[in-house]
């Protein structure tokens, strides 16, 4: 598939949805199944009725080879079904993946179901095909152990992982599949890569979701706890910045009648109107720059553009002192539909929480574009729209947003940040405390992307921005929850069907989970 997502063939086979296909596939095959059961089972149970009890139900259903090798494989196809299921499957993965290779059990048995069949002719090619890329994913796999290079520990709950490349060539969006053995020999988690084809290193961010994410952050602590110098994990404690928020609220004046920040409550119909507010204040976003990033304007010039976004790590002086820090072994890159991101002119990219992933790749991606000959980059415009339950979850990729907002001079990229979550009085009297009106949005730091609270409104969006692009295939790249997906998805159709008239069309990703 990786092969393929590299031709012409994407434009009218939707690679994508290729677990959706599988899916399809698998319950067309078992309803195949137990129609074919169900009609034996008749047969049995007419011949018992005709025989007088001469031969009775059991004694035809496990008829020799042909019906004992049968229900072994109907066995193994109820196992796999059963873990199959939602319900199980995303509570115990491992479970559904280890009974799912029954599958394999079951292709050997069809030999012994039905001897001399021509089920041979049909496996050989598809399987070998298959038999090859497994093997082949096996060595890459164990063979890839790269060096671990830095853990940042960011708030809520997040890990990201700093690796050597080891001339892995990869896009955008695209995932790979780590192991660490330490913690499980088999179990083999995915996660998208959050760094750009230009960096040198590789970096994920892990959301700690349950079992073995968690043990991945213990392991990391406890190792690094043994470490004899040098901070391993930087510990990213201080939830909300200390230059944007107050930290003792005790010195507010509480007298002080409350004001609101500009943009509290603002509706999304206002947006542009900021933008425009804000247009041409680059040399504005430079002077802001926490001194952390100085080295960033100078570094630009000699080429040295990678740490600007990096600079909340100390990358390690001597390797050796990593020592203690367990292997991963490292399966990929996989593709994945927002490795499309450059096709297009013009791009919304949605994600809420961890969703933003693939995102920060294209992002940082476009960091490194922005400098590079107009003509060579296709994309023109990147509307970028951020949802998040947690206002901690925003500091995961703050130093990539503040260098793109400094760097960002012809306005390509539009950053909207959502805050679902309910804020506390006290919350919103700090944030319209340290609101200047000419200011960086006090939550995000940002020059050009003020926040808003509450979800956005995907219909005045789309509107918006289907009516400022006519005639223009627009790209739309989304990664995250369910029913926000669900959302999304309405509102696109929506206006596609009403922007008809106006060439305009919002051509749909959806970054899928198993
Ligand atoms: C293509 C893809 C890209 C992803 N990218 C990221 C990312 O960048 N950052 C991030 O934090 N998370 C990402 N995830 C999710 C991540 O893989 C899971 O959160 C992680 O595997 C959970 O493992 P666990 O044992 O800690 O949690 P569990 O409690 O076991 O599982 C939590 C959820 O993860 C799913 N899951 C568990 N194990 C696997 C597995 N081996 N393969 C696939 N799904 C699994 C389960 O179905 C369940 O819904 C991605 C998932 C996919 C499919
Ligand atoms: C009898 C029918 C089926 C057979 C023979 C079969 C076989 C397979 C095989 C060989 C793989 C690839 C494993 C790998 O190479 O890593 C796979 C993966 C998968 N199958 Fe099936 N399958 C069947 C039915 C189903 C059904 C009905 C579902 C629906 C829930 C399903 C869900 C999945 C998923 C989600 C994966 C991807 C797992 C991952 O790597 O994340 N399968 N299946």
């Amino acid at each position: 598939m990786s092969l393929l997502r590299r031709t012409p063939l994407t434009r009218i086979l939707v690679i994508e949805k290729n677990v959706h296909a599988h899916k399809v596939v698998g319950y067309t095959l078992v309803s195949a199944i137990i129609t074919h059961v169900v009609a034996h089972y008749y047969k049995f149970h007419q011949l018992e009725v005709s025989s007088k009890g001469k031969m009775t139900f059991i004694m035809l259903a496990f008829h020799k080879q042909t019906g004992i090798i049968g229900h072994c494989m109907l066995a193994c196809l109820v196992f796999m079904m059963a873990s199959a299921m939602p319900i199980v499957r995303r509570k115990l993965f491992e479970l559904f993946y280890l009974l799912h290779h029954l599958s394999f059990v079951i292709v050997l048995l069809i030999f012994f179901h039905i001897p001399g069949t021509p089920f041979k002719y049909y496996i050989a090619g598809p399987g070998a095909i298959y038999l090859i890329d497994r093997l082949y994913r096996f060595v890459r796999s164990r063979t890839n152990r790269p060096e671990i290079l830095s853990v940042i520990e960011h708030p809520s709950n997040v890990i990201e992982l700093r690796f050597a490349k080891r001339g892995m060539e990869y896009q955008v969006g695209q995932f790979i599949y780590l192991n660490v053995p330490s913690i499980s020999w088999f179990q083999w988690h995915p996660f998208t890569l959050t760094s750009a084809p230009e960096e040198d290193e590789l970096s994920v961010h892990i959301y700690v979701a349950g079992g073995w994410t968690k043990q991945l952050v213990q392991t990391f602590r406890e190792r690094a706890v043994r470490m004899p110098k040098k901070l391993d994990i930087v510990h990213h404690s201080v939830p909300v910045p200390a230059r944007t928020y107050k930290q003792d609220l005790l010195s507010l004046d509480l007298q002080q009648p409350m004001s609101v920040p500009a943009h509290l409550g603002r509706s999304d119909s206002d947006m542009s109107k900021s933008y425009r507010d804000f247009s041409g204040s680059t040399q504005a976003s430079r002077d802001f720059l926490p001194p952390e990033l100085d080295y960033y304007s100078s570094s630009a010039s000699n080429g040295s553009r990678q740490m600007a976004l990096n600079r909340n790590k100390v990358l390690p002086a001597a390797p050796a002192s990593y020592d203690s820090l367990p292997t991963i072994m490292v399966d990929g890159p996989y593709g994945a539909p927002t490795q499309h991101v450059f096709d297009f002119e013009r791009v919304i990219l949605i994600s809420s929480g961890i969703g933003v992933t693939p995102m920060s790749s294209v992002l940082k991606s476009l960091y490194y574009q922005l400098n590079a000959a107009p003509h060579q980059r296709k994309l023109k415009k990147v509307y970028f729209l951020w949802v998040c339950r947690d206002i901690k979850a925003l500091e995961w990729f703050r130093d990539l947003l503040a260098a793109l907002d400094a760097e960002d001079a012809n306005n390509i990229l539009e950053v909207r940040t959502y805050l679902t979550d309910s804020l506390s009085v006290d919350h919103i009297r700090n944030i319209s405390m340290n609101q200047d009106r000419n200011g960086p949005d006090a939550v995000t730091g940002l020059y050009r992307s003020p926040t808003y609270y509450g979800r956005p409104n995907f219909d005045k969006i789309f509107e918006d921005i289907g009516m400022r692009n006519p005639d223009t295939d627009i790209g739309m790249f989304f990664c995250g929850s369910k029913p926000l997906g669900r959302t999304i998805r309405s509102a696109k159709n929506k206006w596609n069907r009403e922007l008809r008239h106006r060439n305009t069309r919002f051509v749909y990703h959806e970054e899928k989970s198993a």
